[in-house]
C-alpha cells in the first residue's frame, strides 16, 4: 500500500535576520562532545552522525541551556514543568529591537534613557521591559549578555519569577536585569508607572567588561557603530548602507554648513523644517523605557491549548515535544485580548516608552493586531515576521514620537518579496548630474503629482523619503487589466471565425492559467510575508483593508507555522529541527562569523 507523502513545509533559514547567529545551524557533534548533559540525549548513527530526540521535553531542556552556555556564557536553570525557549526566535525577535533601536537613535536623538549613574560623559544606557519573561528568563539574560542592555522583566507566575531571579543572579546580572512580579491583571500601566519600579529601574547599568556575549554598553552611539559594521552582514535597515556610502553623518553636516545655500537645498528644506522640529521636540523628551517587548500568553483557555496542540494541519505529527504549563500559555481572552490592553495602555505610557513591541503567534491574529495598533495612532507602526527553520512568528512594533518612521527597517524576507523599483534619470534631463539635483528634479514632480513626500534623510550622496501615494492607484490593477485584456478580446472577435477564436481561446486560456498562477504565487508571498504598514490617511487605510480582504478571500487560510513550543504549533524551530542534519565543525566556526563586532 502506498503511503502518504508527508508534506514538509520550505525551511526559512535564508529569512532569518542577517545577524542572527543560528542562520548557520550550531554542530551537534560538538555539543555533545561538551556538554555531557546533552549527549545524554544524543543518538549516533552508524555514520556517526548525532541525532536528537525532539519529543523528549528534556533532552529540548538540554539543547537550549547548552546553547546558552556555549554561546553566550549564560549558565540557566529551565525547571521541567516550565516552557523551553527556542533560540533562534528569541534571537530574531531581538535583533529587530536593535534595528529599531538603532532607527530611533538615529531620527530622534539618544537612545537609552536609563541611568547613566556615576559617570556624567558616559552615554546612557538602553533600557527594556520584557512582559511575561517565564522561567528562563531568557529575552532579558540574552539582552544583558549579547546587547548589553539594561532590562526590566515582570512575571505573574510566582514560580517562574523566582526561577527567573535566580538566573539572573546565577549570572551575575542582577544590577543589569530587574524582575518583578505584579499581578494579573496587569501589562504596562501597573507596573511601569510605580514608584519603587522607577526605583529600581533608575540603578541599572551595564555590567562593564565583557559580559558572557562579549557585550559592551550599547548606548545610542554605539548603536550607530555597531550598526555601520554590520552592515558587511546584511541590510536590516533600508538605506542604512547607502548612508554609510555617503561617509558618514557629521562630513555631510559639516558640508552642509560650509556650502552656500543650492538650488537643491532650497528644495529640501521646505520639507527638511517640519522634520527638524518634529527632532528636536523627540529630543527633548526623556523617555525612561526604550522598549518594551513581550512573547504574550498565547491561549484564551486550556481547552483551546489541547485543541491547536493536537491539530496536525495538514503538517503531520508535531516533531518537537510542546513544552510549558497552561499558566504560561493561557490568558483570558487570549493573546489578542493581552495586546489589545497592551496597546491600549501604550497610549497612556507613550511619553514613557520610546517603542512599544509584541510578538504574534499565529499569523490569524496579525490583522487585528494592525487593526488595534493603526486605531491608537501611533506616529509610526511597523510590522514583520521573524523566519527560523521551519517556524514563522509576526512582531508588531508602534511609536509615538515624533520623527520616528519604524518602517524603516525591512525583514530579510520583505526585501527578498518585494522587488525594488529601480528607475534611472536621462542625464540629459539635468545640466548637473548629480543626487542633489536628481532630487529636484523628482521632487517638483512629486509637488505636481500633490504626493505627500517626508525626507529622513538627505545627503550629497543620497536621499531617503518616504512618499505617500494621493490615492491607491494600484488597487485592482489586475482586475483593471483583465477587462481591458477582455474588451481588447472583443473587438478581435467581431472580425475572426469561430474556430479561429477557439484556438486562439485555448492559448489564451493556458497562459491565463500560467499568469493566474504566477499572480497566486506573488499573492501567497505578499501575504505571508505581511510587509510593515505605516500609518496611513483614513481612506488609505481603508483602501489598504480592502486590499487585504481581497487578498485573503481568494487565498483562503494560508498554512501556518507554527512552533513546537506551548503547544502551538506542529513543526520544530530550526534550533531544535534543522540543526541534525547538519553536522560539522567547518560550518559552526563560521558561525560566529556572522555576528558583528561587539562594541
Ligand atoms: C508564552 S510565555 C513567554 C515566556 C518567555 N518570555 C519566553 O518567550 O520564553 C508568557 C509568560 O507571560 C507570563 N504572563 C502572563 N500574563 C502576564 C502579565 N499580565 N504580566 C506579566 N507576565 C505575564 C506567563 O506566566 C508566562 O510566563
Amino acid at each position: 500500500m502506498a503511503t502518504k507523502k508527508k508534506t514538509v513545509p520550505p525551511k526559512l533559514n535564508k529569512f532569518m535576520h542577517p545577524r542572527n547567529p543560528y542562520r548557520t545551524p550550531p554542530s551537534f557533534k560538538k555539543l555533545a562532545t561538551q556538554y555531557p548533559e546533552f549527549r545524554a540525549h544524543c543518538a549516533y548513527d552508524v555514520a556517526g552522525k548525532v541525532h536528537l530526540d525532539f519529543k523528549n521535553p528534556d533532552a529540548l531542556r538540554a539543547l537550549t541551556t547548552c546553547l546558552l552556555h556555549q554561546d553566550f556564557g549564560l549558565e540557566v536553570n529551565i525547571p521541567s514543568d516550565r516552557l523551553v525557549p527556542t533560540l533562534p526566535l528569541r534571537l530574531n525577535y531581538l535583533l529587530w529591537l536593535e534595528d529599531l533601536l538603532f532607527l530611533a537613535a538615529r531620527r530622534c536623538g539618544s537612545v537609552g534613557s536609563g541611568s547613566g549613574e556615576g559617570d556624567s560623559s558616559a552615554p546612557p544606557p538602553v533600557v527594556g521591559v520584557d512582559i511575561g519573561t517565564g522561567a528562563a528568563c531568557v529575552y532579558p539574560l540574552l539582552a544583558a549578555a549579547h546587547f548589553s542592555w539594561c532590562m526590566l522583566a515582570t512575571e505573574t507566575d510566582p514560580a517562574s519569577c523566582q526561577s527567573a531571579l535566580e538566573n539572573v543572579q546565577r549570572n551575575g546580572l542582577a544590577g543589569q536585569i530587574a524582575v518583578r512580579k505584579v499581578e494579573e491583571k496587569t501589562i504596562l500601566k501597573e507596573v511601569l508607572d510605580l514608584p519603587e519600579t522607577l526605583t529600581q529601574v533608575s540603578t541599572l547599568k551595564p555590567r562593564t567588561g565583557d559580559g558572557g556575549g562579549g557585550g559592551k554598553c550599547l548606548s545610542r552611539s554605539s548603536l550607530k557603530s555597531r550598526h555601520s559594521d554590520s552592515q558587511r552582514w546584511g541590510d536590516a535597515c533600508s538605506g542604512l548602507k547607502k548612508e554609510k556610502e555617503g561617509k558618514g553623518d557629521e562630513e555631510d553636516k559639516e558640508k552642509h554648513k560650509e556650502g552656500s545655500k543650492t538650488e537643491e537645498q532650497e528644495g529640501k528644506d521646505d520639507i527638511n523644517g517640519k522634520e527638524e522640529e518634529e527632532r528636536e521636540e523627540a529630543q527633548e523628551r526623556d523617555y525612561i523605557y526604550d522598549f518594551t517587548m513581550t512573547n504574550p500568553p498565547f491561549f484564551s483557555s486550556e481547552e483551546e491549548a489541547d485543541t491547536m496542540a493536537k491539530s496536525k494541519k495538514g503538517r503531520g505529527e508535531p516533531n518537537a515535544a510542546p513544552t510549558g504549563t497552561a499558566l504560561e500559555k493561557v490568558t483570558e481572552g487570549g493573546e489578542v485580548e493581552f495586546i489589545r490592553q497592551m496597546v491600549e495602555e501604550s497610549q497612556l505610557l507613550r511619553d514613557k516608552v520610546r517603542i512599544f513591541t509584541t510578538l504574534i503567534g499565529t499569523k490569524a491574529h496579525v490583522r487585528e493586531v494592525k487593526r488595534l495598533v493603526q486605531e491608537a495612532k501611533p506616529t509610526s507602526c511597523v510590522f514583520t515576521e521573524f523566519c527560523q527553520g521551519r517556524t514563522m512568528r509576526w512582531g508588531a512594533a508602534w511609536t509615538f514620537a515624533a520623527g520616528v518612521s519604524l518602517s524603516e527597517v525591512r525583514s530579510k524576507k520583505e526585501m527578498a518579496t518585494k522587488k525594488p523599483i529601480v528607475l534611472l534619470l536621462p542625464r540629459t534631463l539635468m545640466s548637473v548630474y548629480s543626487v542633489p539635483a536628481a532630487w529636484t528634479k523628482v521632487l517638483g514632480w512629486l509637488k505636481a503629482l500633490k504626493v505627500k513626500v517626508e525626507v529622513f534623510k538627505s545627503t550629497k550622496y543620497f536621499v531617503s523619503a518616504n512618499v505617500k501615494a494621493f490615492k491607491l492607484t494600484w488597487l485592482h490593477q489586475r482586475r483593471r487589466r483583465r477587462e481591458r485584456e477582455r474588451e481588447g478580446h472583443h473587438q478581435q472577435h467581431n472580425g475572426k471565425g469561430a474556430k479561429e477564436e477557439e484556438k486562439e481561446d485555448k492559448g489564451s486560456s493556458s497562459k491565463r492559467k500560467t499568469e493566474d498562477e504566477e499572480e497566486s504565487e506573488n499573492k501567497r508571498a505578499r501575504i505571508e510575508t505581511e510587509g510593515e504598514m505605516e500609518s496611513e490617511t483614513e481612506e488609505g487605510k481603508q483602501n489598504m483593508e480592502e486590499e487585504e480582504e481581497e487578498e485573503l478571500d481568494e487565498e483562503e487560510e494560508l498554512e501556518e507555522e507554527e512552533s513546537h513550543e506551548e503547544g502551538r504549533s506542529t513543526d520544530k524551530d530550526s534550533q531544535h529541527g534543522d540543526i541534525d542534519r547538519r553536522l560539522g565543525g567547518e560550518k559552526t566556526n563560521k558561525r560566529w562569523t556572522e555576528v558583528p563586532p561587539q562594541v
